[in-house]
């Protein structure tokens, strides 16, 4: 895994041919320049309930990044301070919701890294009731068509957002992410001696 730790989630994206951007409103909510790497653990919480995501904080392995879905109710505050203490007592590698979470001052300090929608003081129920999984797919809706992901693809999270590479690609695309970064190093080095992105992509020019 730790040679995705310095793929941007942008170049990843692009590299395995414009895959796995998930919303674009979902977002790093915690400490400034957090990154996430590692597989899926994927989970399904009922709307404006957490239950399934205690189990999941229980169950997921070590290093794996929970990404869960909250039926499309996303205003409520599903994790907070107390549960991400206990994902990082149980080393997991960060967190990925379709929601909001609370206690934002808690999860900055924390250091873990959180991606989500946003902030929602709105408490949540432990109803066992509710329709709920564990390592299901998850089908998130996104500009362009729907992603999907399932348990044990990379997850990949920066400033920019979220992307989600399908496990059986993930060697290829990590080839193509360090051909694409090799390439844009070049591309700036060559800004730098005074090209234009005109000249370097042989974009058409004015009137052509
Ligand atoms: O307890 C909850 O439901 C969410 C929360 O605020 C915390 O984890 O601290
Ligand atoms: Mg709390």
């Amino acid at each position: 895994m730790s040679e995705w730790r310095f793929v941007p989630t942008a170049t990843a994206h692009e590299a395995g041919g414009r895959i796995g951007a998930l919303p674009a409103a979902i977002r790093p909510v915690g400490a400034a320049g957090a990154t996430v790497c590692g597989p899926a653990y994927t989970v399904l919480c009922g709307q404006r309930d957490n239950l399934a995501l205690h189990h999941a904080l229980a169950l997921a392995p070590p290093g794996a990044v929970v990404v869960c879905q909250t039926g499309g109710w996303f205003e409520a505050g599903y994790v907070g301070e107390v549960m991400v203490r206990a994902a990082l007592a149980r080393g997991l590698a960060g967190l990925v919701i379709d929601g909001c979470v609370r206690d934002a001052e808690a999860i900055a300090a924390s250091g873990w890294p959180v991606f989500a929608r946003g902030l929602s003081v709105r408490g949540t129920t432990k109803d066992p009731s509710l329709a709920q999984a564990q390592g299901c797919r998850l089908r998130f809706r996104a500009a362009g068509g729907s992603v999907d992901v399932d348990p044990g693809d990379l997850v990949l999270g920066d400033a920019d957002g979220v992307v989600v590479v399908p496990r059986p690609r993930a060697a290829e695309v990590l080839a193509a992410s360090h051909a694409r970064e090799t390439a844009e190093r070049e591309i700036l080095t060559r800004l730098g001696d005074g090209e234009t992105t005109l000249d370097i992509y042989g974009l058409p020019r004015l009137g052509e």
